[in-house]
Order: structure tokens, then sequence, then C-alpha cells
């Protein structure tokens, strides 16, 4: 250590020598010597210094074994200069060497010398590194963008942080979280059910049936629409008087997104003179394609229209009236995607990994401001009004907007767990080359219908010229005004933005073309579940497959939930399946945007609570969970080896021990679950009673429709079905919930559901605790949270190859549709 110091004071002299004054060995003068001295104060105080410092801090003893590896080279480097070997300080220096690992200063000049080079690129780049890092943040932090994830990541910081008593409670972690949205629930008047068809649906929008049940706004409503509107789309930016975070946040999205309109507006001039022909849709050779299953729809507006149209040939969209015209298409090459890495030997990895970290995030119950007011407001906003959608419209129907990959600093549109996908970088290309550097309609090649929605209709698209394919939904903004739909297809689409999830769908760009708003997004070739149910063995799903399906669910639903989003739609058809296998929940135009305040809560405040372990686990030993001996389970645990009694006390304890110990750890509360809507949405089938009594619903509804959705996966039909929707309603609200004796299910199962489909939203399973205390249930015991997007998902069926099987963009067939471009029109017609 000592002759290290030594070393390096040597070589300081050495370095200072050869690096200030290689001319002072040619001659001692004074003004040279004070040349020199001036040069080492100056050294004294410079980074080098410091760098050389803390080069001589590092204690270096080499072992023996070493020494004697370094030997030949310590003859050889000996060889190199008379300097190097003539003291043992040297040689020390240069033993250090190997153990840096710099293998680039062996045999140099003065290994000191280049041991220090290195440390000294080290720093510098470690230090270049953190500043550009800290460049990154402070950007970062001026993006409104950033937020939400940051936020959610600074939560599960925090929840290992602070584990002080003084921490407890919502206090600062309330501030922290307080980006989230602040959007006031509200009761609201406007009614969007769904219903499954009794009938055989067509593909796209002919199934679709509306039952009128939404309340029109009257003007009075209007006027405090417009107001509402106005408050948050225009007053917002400037009002600086708010203190919560998440305001400031909403304001600083909307103005950038406004920004951003008003400077693609610009950007666009030529854009404008472009036109939409919309060509009247006529049948062609192309047979409607039945679908023999049931779809679920919703309840929305009586559409007369729509029903001429059926009644004429259902060849154009019912909701957004998009008419497209079918030509060739280019003969491409089939799109290269980029799946998720899936690896069966990541999921073999140990549970307690995700256990420990998923066990963290706890979910629940909320002080949510809800007062009926602001909740009014908020409510208006979204569902009954379309002076919000007509702002919309307003800013933007004139132009394209720019993708989101451009509205971002980040190439991936702030999408992280995408950022390595190719598509950002297709658009980004296609963006730039474009003359106006927008991404417009005519910059797809439509491919292919795949499916209409109550707002818009989706479309397959190929970004032209880059083997991208995309699903591309279409609106019609005059159509959705009309139909009082804007505020839905606005919440729909600022959901969209805020997604960054493996689960659910990422909005790679939006824009608008001649009054049709587009948001084009990942692309799921694997259908929905609903219509893969169909394809099963018995229409129902094997239990490992429902439970898989149903976990990424669940993983979704929490991360909606904490960004204080209730999706209040779930259902098969809404849950697409990707060309991995994973799945993908879509369709937010039902979703409920409300407050949600993450809390920390520590042990004590947080205990188990028994009575949602009322269950049949609970008294069991049994920890399969696909064990169907149900009886026996009760008693014995089946499909484990049999155990003494005394290892079976020992399995116990650890048991208990390592569940206590989840529950010391602090929970993450980030449930919205006061938040509350007198809104009548969803889907027959699966509306929670709290909806149909219009007792005002919250969060709880999730975890509803979780249990109806695991039920028909598992059963292949709904609960509650009635004969007719009434009868549906009233079996939701008054019938006890039973189980057919067949298809076997396992007892965690049906615990589980019937743990979810508890009347009351007080007492049902995931109220409280929400995601985290379903996570819990045995139903999952065993399953990797943290790594089920890497694990291998259900088999599907062969007939789920269909695009890149015979359809593919690089056959014959023509049954696909293209945009296309003529001069200044741009056309597309229903094929
Ligand atoms: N990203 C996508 N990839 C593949 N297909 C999609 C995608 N998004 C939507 N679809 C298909 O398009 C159909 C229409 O989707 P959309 O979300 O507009 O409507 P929906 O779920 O039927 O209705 P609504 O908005 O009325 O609830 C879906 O049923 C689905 O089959």
């Amino acid at each position: 250590m000592g002759s290290c110091e030594i070393v390096e004071e040597k070589d300081e002299e050495v370095r200072l020598a050869k690096v200030h004054s290689g001319r002072s060995s040619l001659g001692r003068s004074s003004s040279k010597d004070s040349e020199r001295k001036q040069q080492q104060r100056e050294y004294h105080g410079s980074l080098e210094y410091d760098i050389d410092k803390l080069f001589q801090s590092i204690p270096v003893k080499p072992p023996t074994r070493r020494l004697q590896l370094t030997s030949s080279f310590l003859e050889t480097s000996a060889s190199a200069g008379p300097s190097r070997t003539t003291s043992p300080s040297k040689r020390s220096a240069a033993m250090k060497k190997p153990l840096l690992g710099s293998p680039r200063v062996l045999g140099g000049l003065s290994d000191s010398l280049s041991l220090k080079q290195a440390l000294r690129d080290r720093c510098i780049s470690k230090a270049s590194e953190m500043a550009a890092q800290k460049r990154l943040s402070k950007s970062a932090a001026a993006s409104p963008r950033v937020s939400e994830a940051d936020r959610i990541k600074s939560l599960y910081n925090h929840q290992s942080t602070r584990l002080g008593p003084a921490d407890k409670g919502k206090g600062t972690l309330v501030d922290e979280t307080s980006l989230t949205p602040v959007n006031k629930d509200i009761p609201s008047t406007s009614r969007s059910v769904s219903q499954r068809s009794e009938e055989p649906s067509t593909q796209g929008g002919d199934y679709e049936t509306e039952l009128d049940e939404k309340v029109v706004s009257t003007s009075a409503e209007d006027d405090v629409q417009e107001e509402v509107d106005k408050h948050v789309t225009t007053s917002l930016p400037s009002d600086s008087s708010k203190k919560d975070n998440a305001a400031e946040l909403e304001k600083k999205t909307l103005s950038t997104t406004l920004e951003l309109e008003q400077t693609v507006k610009v950007n666009d001039a030529p854009e404008k003179s472009k036109r939409v022909t919309r060509m009247i849709p006529r049948p062609k050779n192309h047979p409607k394609k039945k679908i023999l299953v049931k779809k679920k729809l919703k309840i929305g507006i009586v559409s007369t229209k729509k029903e001429e149209e059926e009644e004429t040939g259902k060849l154009l969209c019912q909701r957004c009236h998009c008419s497209l015209k079918s030509t060739s298409i280019n003969n491409n090459q089939p799109p290269s995607y980029t799946p998720e890495v899936c690896s069966d030997s990541l999921s073999s990895v140990s549970n307690n990994v995700s256990q420990t970290s998923e066990a963290e995030i706890v979910i629940t119950k909320q002080n949510v401001s809800s007062s009926n007011d602001s909740g009014n407001k908020f409510e208006f906003s979204l569902s009954s009004k379309d002076s919000l959608g007509d702002d919309y419209s307003r800013s933007t129907s004139m132009s394209e907007e720019s993708n989101l990959s451009s509205s971002s600093r980040f190439s991936c549109g702030n999408k992280p767990h995408m950022s390595m996908d190719v598509r950002w970088e297709a658009i980004k290309h296609v963006k730039v080359q474009s003359s106006g550097g927008s991404l417009g309609l005519r910059h797809f090649n439509l491919l292919k219908k795949l499916g209409c929605g109550d707002i818009g209709t989706v479309y397959l698209a190929e970004l032209i010229g880059t083997n991208c394919l995309f699903a591309i939904k279409v609106m019609d903004n005059e159509f959705l005004a009309r139909r009082k739909k804007s505020p839905r297809a606005q919440a729909e689409r600022e959901i969209l933005k805020m997604l960054d999830h493996p689960f659910l769908p990422t909005l790679y760009a939006q824009f608008t073309s001649d009054n049709l708003s587009c948001l084009v997004m990942e692309y799921c070739p694997g259908g929905d579940l609903h219509v893969l149910r169909q394809k099963q063995l018995g229409r129902c799903f094997p239990e490992p497959a429902a439970r898989f399906y149903v976990a990424e669910i669940l993983l979704a639903l929490e991360y909606l939930h904490m960004l204080g989003i209730i999706y209040r739609d779930l259902k098969p058809e809404n849950i697409l399946v990707r060309e991995d296998g994973h799945i993908m929940l879509t369709d937010f135009d039902l979703s409920l945007r409300c407050a949600v305040n993450p809390t920390l809560l520590t042990s004590s405040s947080s205990p188990p609570d028994p009575a949602r372990m009322s269950g049949p686990y609970n008294t069991s030993n049994c920890i399969q969970p696909f064990c169907v001996n149900e009886r026996s389970c009760h008693q014995v645990s089946c499909f484990s080896p049999r155990l003494s009694s005394n290892q079976q006390q020992q399995q116990q304890h650890l048991k208990r021990s390592s569940s206590s110990s989840l529950h010391l750890l602090p929970q993450l509360v980030a449930e919205p679950t006061e938040a509350r809507s007198n809104s009548f949405v969803g889907t027959h089938e699966y509306l929670a009673p709290e909806i149909i009594r219009g007792e005002g619903h919250g969060a709880a509804v999730d975890w509803w429709t979780f249990g109806v959705l695991l039920y028909e996966l598992l059963y292949g039909k709904t609960p509650f079905k009635g004969y007719n929707n009434d009868q549906t309603l009233a079996n939701v609200v008054l019938e006890s919930l039973k189980f057919p004796d067949t298809p076997l299910v396992s007892f965690q199962a049906k615990d589980l559901i019937r743990g979810l489909l508890v009347k009351e939203p007080e007492n049902r399973f995931g109220s409280e605790k929400g995601s985290a205390e379903i996570k819990r249930h045995p139903f999952f015991e065993g399953l990797n949270w943290a790594l089920i997007r890497c694990a291998t998902p259900p088999e599907l069926p062969d007939c789920y190859n269909d695009y890149f099987g015979q359809g593919s963009p690089g056959g014959n067939d023509d049954r696909y549709l293209e945009c296309k471009a003529i001069g200044d029109h741009l056309e597309f017609e229903l094929f």
C-alpha cells in the first residue's frame, strides 16, 4: 500500500515532467522553475490530480500467484525502459496492471501512467454518462408523457424504500404520485351497454344492434358541456393555480397536443387539398363472411341508418361510414415481426423473484375525491356531449396530425417496452420521406377490414414500402359528432396515448385525414378470445390456458387501474391474441378515467383479511392449482407427495412465515376503488349488479367482469345468461352463482370466481386491495407474474395463421383493400 503511494508520488512527478514540461529537462532557468511551480499548482487543483489521488487510494495487494504470472511480463517490460525496474515501487506499480484488467497497458511505456489513463478514461466516460443521464432526466421531466411511466416506477421504488412509520399514510406518496390525471368521476346519464347478438353475426359491423338507451343531452347540458370542454381543452394550459400535479400533467399533455396539432397544421398546408372520395359501397364478388359465433354487442344509440344499411347489403360501415374500394395490392413480402423473446428457460426461474416483487405491489382503497359537481362535469365531458370532440376536430380536421414517435423526444414514442420495435423506425422513415413531414392514410395500403366497432372501423394496413403491418382504427368525426360519440373516441384516444404495457395496445401514430380520425395501432393476427374459444374442444378453454389468459388480463387491468382507468368492458371479444400468442386488451371507448391516489400501506394498516379468504382454499391444504378433487382437498394435499405430520407442520410453518413476511412489506395502494360513476355501460352478460341497480360503480366492476370472464373461458358460457337481455340483467342481480357439473374445473378456480362474483361490490374479491389480492389467490399459485410475458402461451389452432398463411400480402389473393391515392384524391372503398 505504502509503496503504491510512493509510486504514485513519483509517477506524479514523472507525469508532470512529461506532460507539462518535457522541456524542463533541457534547462533549469528560474522563470521555467516558476512556470513549473505554477503548473504544479494548477495540477493540484485539477481533475487529473483527483484521479491520481483516487488511483493512489486503491488498495492493491496482488496475490503471489499473480506476481509469478506477471514476472515474465515484468522482465519484458524491464527491458522496455531503463527506469522501469530500477525501484521496487515501480515494480509494484507494474503489478497493478493485470489487476485492473487493462491489457491495453501491458508493455506500455509507463504502466502506472497507462493505468491512470485507463482510470481517467473510466472516470471521464462515467462522468459523461452521468451528465447525459442528467440531461435526459431533465428533458424527461420537462416532457409530460414521461411522467406516467416514471410515476409508476417511482411508486414501485418507493414502496421498497419507505419503510418507516414516518412514511405511513399517503402524505409523501400522494405528492409524488399526484401526477396521475385527476379527472373527476361523475354520475352520468349515458347508457352504453353491449349485448351479445342472439343471431349469428357477420364480420364487420353488421352484427351490431344498437338499442338506444343513451340520453341525449339537453341544451342546458350542452352549455355545461361547453364550459367543461372549455375548461378541459382551453383553460387548463393556462390555469396555473392548480395545485395538483396531475392537473399539471393534463395541462402539459393537452398543450403539447395542441402545439403539435398547430405545428402540423402549418406543415400540412398542402394536405388540405387532399380529399377522400367516398365511394358508394357496392357488393362485389366477395361474399360476406359469416361468423357463426355470437357477439356481445354494446347498446348504444338507435341507428335507423344502420338498420337501413343492414337491409341494403350491409356494405357501408354502420359506424364510421367509411366506404372502401377493392383494388389490387402490392405483392409485398409478408411482414417481419420482432416478437418478444419467449423463453422457456426464463419461465423456470424461481418464483421467489416475482413473488417478492409482485407481493409488494398491493393495490387498494383510496381517497378519491368524487364530489358530485366536479364529477358531473367530467362525466359529461366524457360521454354526453360532442363539444369536446368538436374542439378536437376543429383543431385537427384540417390537417394531419403528427405521429406519436415524432411527438416525443424518443423514437419509440416514449413507450419503453416497445422501444426495439422496428415499426417505430418504419413510421419515422416514412414520415421523413413524406412531403409534409406527417403521416396520413395515403401512406398505408388497407389490406383487410378487421372489424367494426361502435365508434369506428378497424383495418389491417401495411405501411407502404416497409412490410410493417398495423391495425388502423378509422373514425368519422362527423358521424361521431352527430351521434354524440366524440367524447368516447376522445377518451379512447387519450387512453391509448398513455399506455405502455405488454398486454395493452401500442399506439404508433394518430392523424386526421379529411375528417377521418385514424389511430395506428399494433396489429393482432390471432383474432379475439371469443372466436378462439369457439375453436376449442367443448367450446371452452382447458384450465391452464384460461389461467394463462386471465393472468395476463389481470396484469393489464392492474396497470390500467394504476393509471386511474377503470376498463368497464371486459369480455372475450375485447381480448385479442397477438402473433406470439400473448394477449392484448383493446377497446377503451367505455373506459372511465378517474382519480387514483396511490398510497403506501404499512403492514399494520393492511393485515390479511381472513373474511376474504373464506372460500374452500382457505381451509384446504392443497396447493395444486388444477386440483379437481375439491372435497378431498379440504383434508389432504392432492398431487403432492404424502408428508409426515412433522413435515406437514414444517411446510405449513414455512407457508405461514412466507405469507406473513409478504404482509410485512409495505403495500402500494393504487386502486381507484372509490371512483364512482352512474353510467350504464358494459355488456349485458358482463354487467355488474351495481351498474344494473344504478347504485354507482367503481373499479370493482372490473373484478366482477374478470370473474365472468374466467367463468366463460372455463365453462363456455356466462354465469347469468337469460333467455333475453332483461332476464340476463335480472339474473345478474337476483340469481345466485351456480357451476355446471361439466367440464371439471378446479375448486381453486371456482373459489376465485365465487369471490369475484359477489353481488355487493364492497365484499367482492379485489375491491379492497385490487389486483394484488387476486394475484395471491391459490388459483394463480406458482405463476411467475414477473415473467409471464416470456412464458409459452397456449397453443393456437392452425387456422390462426389465417393472415400469414394463404391470405398474406405476398399471395395472389385479391380480397384485400387498398387505400389509393389518385392525384389529390384519396379513394377507398369496401371490398
Ligand atoms: N389491433 C387490432 N388487431 C387486430 N384486430 C383488431 C385490432 N383492434 C381491433 N380489431 C378488430 O376490430 C374489431 C373492431 O374493433 P373496435 O375496437 O373498434 O371495436 P369493438 O371492440 O367491436 O367495439 P366497440 O368499440 O364498439 O366496443 C374488433 O372486434 C377486433 O376484432
